[in-house]
């Protein structure tokens, strides 16, 4: 055991304070529980990234889980971003489906296809293919080792972000075996094996929760879940196959969390779930993390100050010319406020899109919610 996580076992909350070098950006984390901060903090999905051009260089020749396995390379893309950027928050580079393939599957990343999965789930009976019981201290130790070092050489530069997929989306992904525009085989089981359905959601469920629980013993500051199949349900099924897991998780890392003393925010992100906003703004996250088809205003209303929200500006808009985004940034934040607010795209940065543009992004939201704070 670690050092970190024996004082984490041992609920020691003064050991672990000085066990990393100090927090000296913590506006995320402020604004993340609704406090009024000096500037809107900002992050990007995807930041770490192939918009980079020393990601795609470190990426070179190199397979992609073969690096999600190496602490030194994540941690190494995790800081490439805030290299060029004054980022608020960093994420760990990993990927969502590290959690399928601890259940025992085999995913790998092709060239132009995207993931793709050697065998993937196509009848219930496939289940018993799983890990029945998975060790995630033992699966998914290199994501622990990854935030524990990533956590040192970040020197409190500012907060660490880990995050799963969430398990909707993960059962997607281990039946369609890729991506798909109908998600059309996933969704043949809620309608033909329900009961199959929420079985493997259960396994994912408590896969996911230890596997967070780890990430905060492994020194994450925050965790977001990524529902990003949500769209591809309506309400109806969204109650029933997303949103019970999402409170579930949320409830039990917190409870856990608790009993260590430890206080680290949760957001979840259902992408396209706009008609689930008020249930989601009611299932134990401290931040609601928006796509752009949403707007600031009516969501800010819909979720009647329960939540911080992060987003959600379109990530097209950076194809715009920096005066430009400088604009549409300044209207997003007018809409949100500048309290209980986190600047972020409404989805992940493309590979195509300019870095330059990526920093006048994060200028803009600076600079704009300090001039709007003086006004107040
Ligand atoms: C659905 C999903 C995946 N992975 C993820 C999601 C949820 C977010 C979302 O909705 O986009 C999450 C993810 N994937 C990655 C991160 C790292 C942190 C960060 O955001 O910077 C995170 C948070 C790295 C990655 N994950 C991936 C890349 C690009 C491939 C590479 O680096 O070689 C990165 C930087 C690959 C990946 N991994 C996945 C896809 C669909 C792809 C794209 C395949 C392609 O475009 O070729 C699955």
């Amino acid at each position: 055991m670690k050092l970190y996580q024996k004082y984490f076992a041992e609920k020691n909350a003064l050991k672990l304070a000085y066990y990393f070098p100090q927090l000296k950006n913590n506006t995320f984390l402020r604004a993340a529980r609704g406090e009024q901060t000096e500037h809107v903090p900002v992050w990007c999905m995807r930041q770490a990234g192939r918009y980079l051009p020393e990601f795609r260089a470190s990426r070179e020749g190199k397979d992609f889980f073969e690096t999600c396995r190496s602490p030194e390379h994540c941690c190494e893309l995790t800081l490439q971003p805030l290299r060029r950027f004054p980022f608020d928050a960093a994420i760990i580079f990993s990927d969502i489906l590290v959690v399928p393939q601890a259940l025992g599957m085999e995913v790998q990343m092709l060239t132009g296809k995207g993931p793709t999965f050697t065998d993937p789930l196509k009848e219930p009976e496939d289940l018993q293919r799983l890990r029945a019981s998975v060790d995630v201290n033992k699966e998914l130790d290199y994501v622990f080792r990854a935030i524990t070092l990533t956590r040192h050489k970040i020197e409190g530069k500012v907060p660490l972000i880990g995050f799963s997929g969430a398990p909707w989306t993960l059962m997607s992904y281990m039946i369609e075996g890729g991506g798909s525009n109908t998600h059309s085989k996933a969704k043949r089981w809620l309608y033909r094996h329900p009961e199959s359905s929420h079985m493997l959601l259960r396994m994912l469920t408590d896969v996911i929760v230890e596997y967070l629980l780890g990430q905060v013993a492994a020194g994450a500051q925050a965790l977001q879940l990524f529902e990003s199949h949500a769209g591809i349900l309506g309400p109806v099924q969204f109650k029933e196959f997303s949103l019970p897991y999402l409170r579930d998780i949320a409830r039990r890392v917190k409870d856990k969390l608790k009993e260590m003393d430890q206080d680290v925010p949760m957001i979840v992100f259902a992408k396209d779930a706009h008609y689930a906003l008020e249930e989601l703004s009611e299932s134990h996250y401290e931040v609601v993390g928006l796509d752009w088809t949403i707007d600031p205003r009516s969501a800010r209303k819909r979720t009647g100050g329960k939540v911080s929200l992060q987003g959600n500006m379109d990530p097209c808009a950076l194809y715009a010319p920096k005066e430009r985004i400088s604009d549409i940034v300044k209207k997003m934040l007018e809409g949100f406020g500048s309290r209980g607010y986190i600047a972020n795209l409404g989805h992940g940065l493309y590979p195509d899109m300019d870095p330059e543009n990526v920093g006048a992004f994060v200028e803009a939201v600076h600079l704009h919610s300090k001039n709007m704070n003086k006004q107040v």
